[in-house]
């Protein structure tokens, strides 16, 4: 099981500080959302060039023009690069052969999408699939890590991420749900003791 450590509202320089801080406690380091349209490219880069043996996953959340979106990811140096469940099947795999010719990985963020999408998307890709509680539904209405539910018709040799407000609380439930990848953002990044945070979640990944 990897931590990907999500990097989210703030600069670049703040991502490469709270990176370095963690760095021993996480496998993946994710370039967030917010900083690749803050940012653009120069956060992929910035991140890669800082942390050139961890696996960088963009989180570009690609709905269309998926070639042109997934080259710049990959030339920035990002290792992973996020597609949509719910784009165009014609994306999907657009991102599957870029990520292919680049040797690189597709993971597709399931916010949103059926039981039946998702079981769909399982059987046909090679791609890491994300369950994902998203940051309005957790504001908003009030979701929270303990919605996060892993489809039980999902191909069973699918490797899966979690995401969305998982703490330390909720990421021991978590882990007996085998994900590949527990995808963590503010319980660690917007804490004042984000190192404390960071190496007991390591801990509860470990058993
Ligand atoms: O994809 C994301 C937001 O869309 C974040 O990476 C994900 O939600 C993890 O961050 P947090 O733990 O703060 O929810």
């Amino acid at each position: 099981m990897n931590i990907q450590l999500a990097l989210d509202r703030m600069t670049i320089d703040e991502a490469i500080k709270m990176a370095k801080q963690v760095e021993q406690y996480i496998d993946w380091i994710e370039v967030g959302t917010s900083l690749i349209k803050e940012y653009g490219m120069e956060s992929v880069k910035s991140l890669k060039a800082a942390f050139p043996d961890k696996t960088i996953v963009a989180d570009i959340k690609t709905m269309d023009n998926a070639k042109y979106e997934f080259k710049l990811c990959f030339e920035a140096g990002a290792d992973v690069a996020t597609v949509m469940g719910v784009a165009p099947d014609a994306t999907i795999q657009t991102c599957m052969e870029t990520a292919a010719d680049y040797g690189k990985h597709v993971m597709i963020d399931l916010l949103n999408t059926t039981e039946k999408r998702a079981e769909t998307l399982s059987e046909t890709y090679d791609a890491i699939l994300c369950v994902h509680v998203s940051k309005d539904q957790q504001e908003i209405e009030g979701q929270s890590t303990t919605s996060i539910r892993i489809p039980g018709n999902l191909h069973p040799e699918s490797l899966i991420a979690a995401a969305g407000g998982i703490t330390s609380k909720t990421l021991s439930e978590l882990v007996t749900l085998k994900p590949h990848v527990v995808i963590v953002g503010s319980a660690i990044t917007k804490t004042a003791h984000s190192v404390e945070s960071a190496k007991q979640m390591k801990e509860i990944i470990k058993g």
